[in-house]
């Protein structure tokens, strides 16, 4: 039984992430799916849905077993939980594959780092990035923040 984990924010689902979670899918038997947290999304606007939903949504897909929402604090922690086989890090995340290797290997974990593939527009006008999709509602429709939601 080879168990695979995929991580990221996930937020507004779009193509892009169905095609991610089939592909780290596709390299084992058991697929689990662990959703940033607001906090921990530092290189991008924090997204716009809760973890929660995040989670409900990406669990909802055929390719996924099973979505946990990631930990708040130590992004370790779940992944010492699953003891995966198989880390899938996202075509463009800017995770080092080296450097999370070596953190799995200085807690003992036994775990290999792959990289998924990208996947390009298949029609003209396909979004396939959640801060596309924000920005066109912003465009055409105009909107409020709410600041207080997790
Ligand atoms: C192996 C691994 C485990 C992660 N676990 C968590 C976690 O438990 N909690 C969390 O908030 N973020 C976790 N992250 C970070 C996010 O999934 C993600 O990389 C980032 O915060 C959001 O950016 P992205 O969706 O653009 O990749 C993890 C990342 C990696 C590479
Ligand atoms: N077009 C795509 N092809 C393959 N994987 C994708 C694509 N878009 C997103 N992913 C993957 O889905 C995972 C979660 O991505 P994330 O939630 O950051 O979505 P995003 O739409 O790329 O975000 P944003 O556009 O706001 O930066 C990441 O591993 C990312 O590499």
């Amino acid at each position: 039984m080879t168990r695979v984990v995929a991580q990221g924010t996930f937020d507004l689902l779009h193509p892009g992430h169905v095609h991610y979670l089939e592909d780290a899918a596709a390299r084992g038997d058991e697929l689990h799916a662990i959703v940033a947290r607001r906090t921990n999304v530092t290189h991008k606007p924090a997204p716009v849905l809760c973890a929660r939903q995040r989670r409900d949504m990406v669990a909802a897909l055929d390719a996924v077993d099973e979505a946990h929402l990631g930990d708040p604090g130590d992004v370790f922690v779940p992944i010492e939980r699953l003891d995966p086989d198989v880390i899938v890090l996202g075509f463009d995340q800017h995770h080092d594959e080296a450097d999370i290797a070596d953190a799995l290997a200085g807690r003992g974990i036994d775990c290999r780092v792959e990289r998924a593939s990208g996947r390009e527009p298949k029609y003209e006008d396909e979004l396939l990035s959640s801060g596309d999709i924000v920005d066109r509602i912003l465009r055409e429709r105009g909107g409020e923040a709410d600041a207080d939601r997790d």
